[in-house]
């Protein structure tokens, strides 16, 4: 029997006993240091926020989730282990094949770092995750194929992303298109409708004796009419129709397959609906009028700066006639 304390082991007995007595003493220290080591590693899977997973691909058998699983998909982990198909319902139904193809590449690429999709948390948020997977390198040949990977939450950094791309591509004041933004969307239609021979229109809106409206009723009255004029251009749009601001009392869209005919009743439209608006300042309401330059791609335009200028052009001669009307250039 072996003592009960082997540190305190007296070793007045043979040389065998002692040595097995030193081998004991040694694997009960080894077994403590494990046992360390496996609390170090729990303790660390618990609080890391990503879920760490294995799975054999051949027996489709997840065969370990770490912890972060049931708190990012709000799932049981017994679930998913005896079940590989917990995972694929959790997915969002538009990500499901993108999820499964890109999980199958592993098999080619060795690793496929880029994973990126939607799940769907059993509380019904829509969660994004970054889900990196490996082969497991340590596999001896002809043992079944284990993939291993890190699902990591980046819900929030998505959001942060969005926020950050609307800020650039917004103008604050009016929520719509800023110049630059207006320009490249305005740069793509123009390419897709060359390339299919398609119709396109380009409208440019100009606000009349803005200057008057600052200097009669203060900037915040302004302000006012810019956004409310951003509100009309944007109630005029169809879908796929781009419209922004595009310089402080200046706004522009472009309607793809629009054919002239049809681009002019938008402007009258909203020529008409900005006529009718009201606004008011302390005691007093007043009115505002715009002009508009409207003009059509033609197959001579081989750069969308040939439609613009066309369209300022139009603009200008609708200035000089008298304002408040639409000239088509
Ligand atoms: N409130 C406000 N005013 C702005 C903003 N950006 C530009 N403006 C004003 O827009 C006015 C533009 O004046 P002008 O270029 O003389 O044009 P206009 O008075 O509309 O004259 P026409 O174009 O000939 O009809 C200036 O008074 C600018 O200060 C803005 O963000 N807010």
């Amino acid at each position: 029997m072996v003592p009960k304390n082997l540190q305190d082991a007296s070793f007045t007995q043979s040389p065998d006993t002692a040595q097995t007595l030193m081998a004991l003493m040694h694997a009960q220290s080894e077994v403590a240091r494990l046992s360390e080591r496996e609390q170090l590693f729990s303790s660390l899977l618990v609080s890391v926020n990503a879920v760490l997973w294995a799975f054999n691909w051949e027996t489709r058998q997840v065969l370990y989730v770490s912890p972060a699983y049931e708190r990012i998909f709000g799932r049981s982990a017994g679930s998913l282990l005896s079940d590989y198909n917990e995972w694929r319902d959790s997915i969002y139904p538009d990500d499901l094949d993108y999820a499964e193809r890109s999980l199958a590449e592993v098999l080619v690429k060795g690793a496929v770092e880029d994973r990126e999709y939607r799940i769907i948390a059993a509380d019904g948020q829509v969660r994004w995750l970054s889900d990196k997977c490996f082969i497991n390198r340590q596999a001896e040949p002809g043992q079944p194929v284990i993939i291993v990977g890190i699902a990591e939450d980046i819900t929030e950094k998505k959001r942060m992303e969005a926020e950050l791309q609307r800020l650039a591509t917004t103008d604050v004041l009016t929520q719509s298109s800023n110049r630059r933004h207006f320009f490249e969307c305005a740069q793509r239609e123009f390419a897709q409708a060359r390339k299919q021979g398609a119709p396109m229109a380009f409208l440019l809106l100009d606000i009349d004796d803005f200057k008057g409206v600052n200097d009669t009723y203060g900037h915040q009255a302004g302000d006012n009419v810019l956004q409310r004029i951003a509100e009309s251009g944007r109630a005029a749009l169809r879908r796929g129709d781009v419209f922004g601001r595009i310089g402080g009392e200046e706004f522009a869209a472009v309607f793809p397959g629009c054919a002239p005919d049809m681009a002019m009743q938008v402007a009258e439209r909203l020529q008409w609906q900005i006529q009718q608006l009201s606004f008011s300042h302390d005691d007093q309401t007043f009115g505002i009028t715009v002009s508009q330059g409207l003009t059509s791609l033609t197959p001579e335009d081989d750069s969308l700066d040939s439609v613009f200028a066309r369209a300022d052009a139009a603009m200008y001669e609708a200035k000089r006639q008298g304002k408040n009307r639409i000239i088509s250039g």
